[in-house]
């Protein structure tokens, strides 16, 4: 049941694609924008009108036994006071969230350690941080797949309650080196490609990272989508992955945030393929391997502005590309409409 996603219908593609080529433009002007009008009218099974009422960030955050080693630029400790930033409004995604009208919410997944209730604070902790991944698994497959079904569990009741666009990040000292682990050892990019600065660690820091990285993925250990999340995941990246299947099993659309959530839904791709069709991939930021992620995912990202941050960031400021595409796909003119002679090809009218 975790993994039944029903299949995106394209029966209406033709059709959709046509009300696109009409509009007063160049066939295929509008680029990237095109597609994703494309992929949202046949989400919502509209070829009439789009909308998007309720876009909702959920950040989840967990933290990770292999920053013992210093594989990051901070201390562990960093994850819960950003949380605590999150939930006072202070972060860069509470400010690209409130700019671009988006409801945000945290998600507990697995911090060091547990913070009281508060608004806007989701607990749902799989444990006080993963065990170092560079001497054993990082969790059990038993917490894989409760991580799963309450990632699923949340998203899907953020959609019952309204939301029709999910937004994912993180928050996680040291989870590029658990994604890049992770992207490693689904797929069979050189370990080189999957591994990244972060933060923005030292020469050393890297140096360590991949050794630790490299050492970690010689063990033998099972290949399937659970096993390599028992192995390398984190408690955050876990429960994206369920976040991104429990959104898709209502089909509704999620908008993937960086490096880190795009290696949540290769992962969700994986146990679930049917999910990719709703799927809408932010931004390609400056971490190593993002590029690739996206290249495995055959994703084309809406944005390219450098970003190496994570919480959402991305996938917020992507929601202005998302109204776009709605709002030229319901009210631009078509060339009848406003009786602008269309030209199909070179130099022909029709
Ligand atoms: C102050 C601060 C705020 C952040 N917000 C997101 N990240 C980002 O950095 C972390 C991943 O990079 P690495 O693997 O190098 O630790 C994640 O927490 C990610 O969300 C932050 C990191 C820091 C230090
Ligand atoms: O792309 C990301 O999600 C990212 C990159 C670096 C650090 N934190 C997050």
């Amino acid at each position: 049941m975790l993994f039944e996603i029903p299949a995106l219908d394209k029966t209406a593609t033709a059709a959709i694609q046509q009300r696109i080529d009409l509009k007063t433009k160049p066939a295929g002007a509008l680029g990237v924008l095109e597609m994703l009008a494309l992929q949202l009218a046949l989400i919502q099974n509209s070829e009439a009108h789009l909308s998007l009422n309720k876009p909702v960030l959920l950040i989840f955050a967990g933290d990770h036994g292999i920053n013992a080693h210093g594989v990051s630029i901070a201390p562990s400790a960093v994850t819960q006071q950003m949380v605590l930033n999150f939930l006072a409004g202070g972060a860069a995604a509470n400010c690209f969230s409130r700019s671009n009208g988006i409801e945000l919410a945290v998600v507990d997944a697995g911090i060091l350690s547990a913070l009281p209730d508060a608004a806007g604070l989701i607990q749902q902790s799989l444990g006080c941080g993963t065990a170092d991944f560079s001497q054993g698994p990082a969790m059990t497959l038993a917490q894989v797949e409760a991580g799963l079904a309450l990632g699923r569990h949340i998203a899907r009741q953020q959609i019952l309650a309204g939301c029709d666009l999910l937004l994912l990040g993180e928050m996680g000292i040291a989870n590029t080196s658990s994604a890049a682990a992770l992207l490693a050892a689904a797929t069979d990019l050189p370990v080189e490609t999957c591994v990244g600065r972060g933060t923005g660690i030292s020469d050393a820091q890297f140096a360590l990272k991949l050794n630790l990285i490299k050492q970690a993925l010689q063990r033998p250990y099972a290949k399937d989508p659970l096993s390599v999340l028992a192995e390398f995941g984190g408690f955050e990246l876990v429960q994206l992955c369920g976040a991104i299947l429990g959104a898709a099993s209502l089909q509704k659309p999620v908008l993937i945030d960086g490096f880190i959530v795009s290696v949540a839904a290769l992962l969700a791709c994986q146990l679930a393929p049917n999910c990719r069709d709703y799927l809408i991939f932010a931004h390609q930021g400056a971490e190593a391997g993002h590029k690739a992620v996206l290249q495995q995912l055959n994703a084309t990202a809406l944005l390219d502005l450098g970003l190496r941050l994570g919480e959402g960031t991305g996938a917020a400021l992507a929601v202005p590309l998302v109204r776009a595409a709605i709002s030229f796909y319901n009210d631009m003119a078509s060339f009848a409409d406003a009786g602008v002679t269309q030209v199909v090809e070179a130099g022909v009218a029709t």
